[in-house]
């Protein structure tokens, strides 16, 4: 299509001016361009620290879009009734957005697409969130690939398209259609824990994203073979909380990381295989949805999971009380940053799930209301692994032990003393700043004793290993 009517652009996950295939396709459309944000269901239904951070990611957008002459439009509602109006307000003869792959995002957007173009509007789907869409990658004999090591040998030669280059303008209309103001949809609302102190951990927009990757191909790349297993070390890219809102692209990520393979950097492979486990994770969420929600491997509706998440155990592993330091320090680490190092999470995942013998979704919804980082995909895919129901996942006798992990990954103790403030002398500030974070209503306080362990871990491993061995798996 290629005449002066506008064209609306639809943003979602895909917070970004470079490497975005939709706003390309929408300039190129000729007529102005209206970026839109809509505050649906999916938004409404977000845990407190992604909702926070989308609001953050929000404000930049609207500036980076104002650099450009541009703007970011804001509507709460239905996306059909919104975009629908957006149409009759503005005369738009186009609707262009970048394809989702969860189940309610892929039923929503089917019937926009199908009511707009029925309604003579040219809806437009387009890839970007993804180096490789679900539909692209089978096994030899049919089918998606359930197992990571396979998937990876299919696609590590594949030829990944460059990047797109940020449009040089942005065709604006000589008059805006109407936006809600940021500040009334409250997006920091439910955030118990104390957004100042969360704040200066966040990494918010584009340009911060791709300081942050120039910074890390250039030189923490090299060691992260090693340094990504170091929760004490800033070893790791530190990318998720962009990729997961599209702030920049995993296109953008793969180049840069291979770029850095060329140059001789031994750990960058090992990096790029990173980039492809979030892959993977989209590929199981497309082709299984059930992994959101239900045991993958179905024979583990029988293991007899604690499903409370209000029990004291609970209660203490949420709040970093259970008196085993690696499990405490990353529970504290996610609450104060909103993120938390990979290592800690499969520990802290172990621990809830075959220690406590907790169902993981308890823990999924935990994490899906304190990390900023937050992907419906790579969670439940990381919770099931680390439990053993899902696929590709450790198998049920895998049971991390968090102090033989804590001498192995964090000997010196970094990790934990930036974390945990009772029993030291003189604690850490970030240390500290857990107590300032959490809810009055905890009652914690740094004077208080380091609790003794909630139980036995050899007792609590034997106890995991006997339901299982019960179960015959
Ligand atoms: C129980 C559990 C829950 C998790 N929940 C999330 C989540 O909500 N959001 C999220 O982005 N990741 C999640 N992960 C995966 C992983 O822990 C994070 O992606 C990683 O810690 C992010 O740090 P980074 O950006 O520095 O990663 P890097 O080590 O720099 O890796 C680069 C990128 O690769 C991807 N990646 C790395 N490891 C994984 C992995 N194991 N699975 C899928 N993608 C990966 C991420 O997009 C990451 O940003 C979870 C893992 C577990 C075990």
């Amino acid at each position: 299509m290629s005449d002066d009517k506008p064209t609306i652009l639809w943003l979602r996950r895909d917070l970004r001016l470079a490497d975005h295939p939709a706003l390309v396709a929408a300039c190129k459309n000729g007529g102005p361009v209206i970026p839109v944000f809509i505050h649906d269901e999916s938004v409404a239904t977000l845990g407190a620290a992604p909702k926070w951070r989308l609001g953050l990611s929000l404000a930049e957008m609207a500036r980076a879009l104002e650099g450009k002459g541009s703007r970011l439009i804001l509507r709460m509602g239905d996306p059909l009734d919104v975009l629908r109006a957006l149409v009759a307000e503005t005369g738009a003869g186009a609707v262009h957005w970048s394809r989702l792959y969860d189940p309610q995002s892929i039923e929503r957007d089917k019937r926009v697409k199908s009511a707009l173009r029925d309604e003579g509007v040219d809806a437009q789907s387009h890839a970007g969130h993804l180096m490789f869409e679900p539909w692209t990658v089978e096994t030899k004999t049919g089918g998606y690939y359930k197992v990571y090591s396979p998937m990876w040998r299919a696609v590590k030669d594949r030829e990944v398209a460059a990047p797109l280059a940020a449009p040089a303008t942005i065709p604006t209309p000589d008059n805006w259609p109407e936006s809600d103001a940021l500040e009334d949809w409250k997006m920091s609302a439910a955030m118990r824990r104390g957004a100042a102190i969360c704040a200066p951990y966040q990494r918010v927009g584009e340009a911060a994203a791709m300081e942050r990757l120039h910074d890390f191909t250039g030189d923490v790349i090299a060691d992260y073979k090693d340094d990504r297993n170091l929760p004490g070390v800033d070893g790791t890219s530190g990318l998720s909380e962009n990729l997961t809102l599209g702030e920049i692209s995993p296109r953008q990520c793969w180049h840069a990381g291979q770029r850095a393979l060329h140059e001789g950097a031994k750990g960058a492979e090992t990096w790029i295989k990173e980039l492809v486990w979030r892959e993977f994770a989209y590929h199981l969420m497309y082709h299984t949805p059930h992994i959101l929600t239900d045991n993958w491997r179905r024979e583990w509706s029988a293991f007899p999971w604690n499903e409370n998440g209000d029990t004291p155990e609970v209660l203490a592993w949420k709040q970093g009380r259970t008196g085993v330091p690696f499990v405490d320090a990353a529970m504290r680490e996610m609450y104060v940053t909103g993120r938390m190092h990979n290592r800690a999470r499969m520990i802290v995942a172990s621990y809830l799930t075959k220690h406590l013998m907790t169902h993981w979704r308890v823990g999924l919804e935990w994490f899906a209301d304190c990390l900023t980082d937050w992907d419906m995909a790579s969670n439940a895919m990381g919770w099931q692994w680390a439990a053993g129901c899902g696929p590709d996942a450790a198998p049920y006798f895998r049971v991390f032990n968090p102090e033989t992990q804590l001498d192995k990954f964090d000997a010196k103790r970094v990790y934990t003393d930036r974390w945990i403030a009772e029993g030291q002398a003189e604690p850490s500030d970030t240390a500290l700043s857990y107590f300032a974070a959490v809810p009055k209503r905890w009652s914690l306080d740094p004077q208080d004793k380091y609790p003794e362990p909630l139980l036995d871990l050899a007792e609590g491993r034997k106890r995991a290993l006997a339901a299982y061995g019960d179960r015959g798996f």
